[in-house]
C-alpha cells in the first residue's frame, strides 16, 4: 500500500465513531479529504460539520454537507484531524497545511479528538517537522527573534496567507522534550496567535494505518 492509501485507510476507520444525527468537526489536509469523501456516503445521519479550514468547507459543501459556524454549535462530540508528527502520548505537531489555529479550536470544543495518520507520522520525539507558528503579520520578525532564543530556526513560509490573514514561520531544529512546556511558552510570545504544537490538548484516539491494517491507540 502507498501513503495515500493508508491515509485513506485511516480515514474511512474514523466514520465508525460517528453518531446519528450529530454535526461532526472536521480537520483539513490530504487525510481528511478521504474523511471528507467518506463522510459523503454516510451523510444522511448527519446533521452537518463544523470545519477547521475554508479548504475543507469548501470540499464538504461541494459533497452537499452542511457547514456550521462553530458560533452556532455548543457542543461537538467528535473532531477528526490528521497530523504530521504524533507520539505515544498522543502529543501532535499540526499545522502543514496553515490551519492550526482553526484546527486548535474546534478540537478545544470537541469531547473526543480522533487522529487519523499513516504509520509514517509517528515519532519517538516532536520536531524533526519543522514546527508552524501562525503570526500577526506585523509582528513576524519580533516573533522570530524570540523564537531563536528559543533554540530553533524560524523560516517565514512565504506566499501563505492563513485563513485568518495572518503568517506562518516554521521553526525548525527545535528539541522538544517537553512539549506542554514549549507550547505554552512560543504562544505566550506576543504576536503569536498560536503554533501547531497541540499538547496540551492531544488527541484522545489515534488511528494509524500501516500494511497489517488499522489500529487503534
Ligand atoms: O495540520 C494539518 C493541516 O494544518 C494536517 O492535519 C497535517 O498537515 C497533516 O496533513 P496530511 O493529512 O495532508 O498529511
Amino acid at each position: 500500500m502507498n501513503q495515500n492509501e493508508l491515509k485513506k485507510a485511516a480515514a474511512l476507520a474514523a466514520l465508525d465513531f460517528i453518531e446519528d444525527d450529530s454535526i461532526v468537526g472536521v480537520g483539513t489536509g490530504s487525510t481528511v479529504g478521504y474523511f471528507i469523501e467518506g463522510l459523503a456516503s454516510i451523510k444522511h445521519k448527519l446533521q452537518g460539520a463544523v470545519s477547521s479550514s475554508e479548504d475543507s468547507s469548501a470540499k464538504l459543501r461541494a459533497l452537499g454537507i452542511e457547514v456550521f459556524d462553530l458560533n452556532s454549535v455548543d457542543y461537538l462530540d467528535l473532531y477528526v484531524d490528521g497530523a504530521d508528527e504524533i507520539t505515544e502520548h498522543k502529543h501532535m505537531i499540526k499545522g502543514g497545511g496553515a490551519a492550526l489555529t482553526r484546527e486548535k479550536i474546534v478540537a478545544a470544543v470537541a469531547k473526543t479528538f480522533v487522529c487519523i495518520v499513516d504509520g509514517s507520522k509517528q515519532v519517538d520525539i516532536l520536531g524533526n517537522f519543522p514546527l508552524p507558528v501562525e503570526v500577526i503579520p506585523m509582528a513576524r520578525s519580533y516573533v522570530a527573534r524570540e523564537l531563536v532564543k528559543l533554540g530553533g530556526d524560524p523560516v517565514w513560509r512565504q506566499g501563505v496567507v492563513t485563513d485568518n490573514g495572518n503568517l506562518i514561520l516554521d521553526v525548525h531544529n527545535l528539541e522538544i522534550l517537553n512539549p506542554v512546556e514549549l507550547e505554552a511558552k512560543i504562544n505566550q510570545i506576543v504576536g503569536v496567535v498560536t503554533n501547531g504544537l497541540f499538547a496540551k490538548r492531544g488527541a484522545d484516539i489515534v488511528l494509524v494505518a500501516s500494511e497489517s491494517g488499522v489500529q487503534q491507540l
